[in-house]
């Protein structure tokens, strides 16, 4: 298992081992234990989540759920290619407002862990790309919130506008989002 940081604290990219052979290769996408022996801590999860997206250019996010049920997320791309995002809303971080994006796909097998207190939305960069994540809270879609894509200054070179759900496309700038998280309460 390899453990990169990012530019945010707390947001770190996995990489589990890949064990090739004649076949294919066999990979332990997540272990608890060997995270454990390496230092990293993470919280819980008890939801798996996996979404479809057609087109190329498909954008979901930027999402959060708030307290008492905010969620963080561990992402990975198990078909085609995509940006994922993070960005920090935690009110009173040194990197509020801040994001770093990393391109998982298949064949780099490169994990996001997304802390609760963070935005996170990915676009894809194939068709059919299929994404894979584990979530620390049950879905609540009364605690359900979404940022605009395009508010944060994200780079997430986009040619043409993206394909977008109808929540996202009514998703609230960042200039009047009023963050539900604390440095305090999330760091
Ligand atoms: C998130 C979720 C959704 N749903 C249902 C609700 C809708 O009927 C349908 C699609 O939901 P939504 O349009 O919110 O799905 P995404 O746009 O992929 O949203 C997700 O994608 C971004 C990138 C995230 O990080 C979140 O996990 C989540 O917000 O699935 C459920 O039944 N359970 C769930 O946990």
């Amino acid at each position: 298992m390899q453990i990169e940081p990012t530019a945010l604290a707390g947001v770190l990219v996995l990489t589990p081992a890949r064990h090739g052979d004649a076949r294919g290769f066999f990979s332990e996408s997540w272990n608890r234990k060997t995270l454990r022996e390496a230092g990293v801590d993470l919280p819980e999860f008890v939801q798996d989540n996996h979404s479809l997206s057609a087109a190329t250019g498909t954008l979901r996010g930027l999402h959060f759920q708030a307290p008492p049920h905010a969620q963080g997320k561990l992402v990975r791309c198990v078909r085609g290619r995509l940006l994922d995002v993070a960005v920090d809303v935690r009110l009173g971080s040194p990197t509020y407002g801040q994001w770093v994006a990393e391109e998982l796909s298949f064949e780099n097998g490169r994990q996001l862990w997304v802390p609760a207190g963070f935005l996170h939305g990915f676009l894809t960069r194939e068709p059919d790309t299929e994404i894979a994540y584990k979530c620390t809270d049950h879905y609540a879609p009364e605690c359900d919130g979404s940022v605009a894509w395009d508010s944060v200054g994200i780079d997430w070179g986009v040619t043409a506008e993206p394909v977008l759900s109808a929540k996202d496309k009514a998703a609230v700038p960042f200039a009047e989002f009023k963050s539900p998280f604390t440095y305090e309460e999330y760091a």
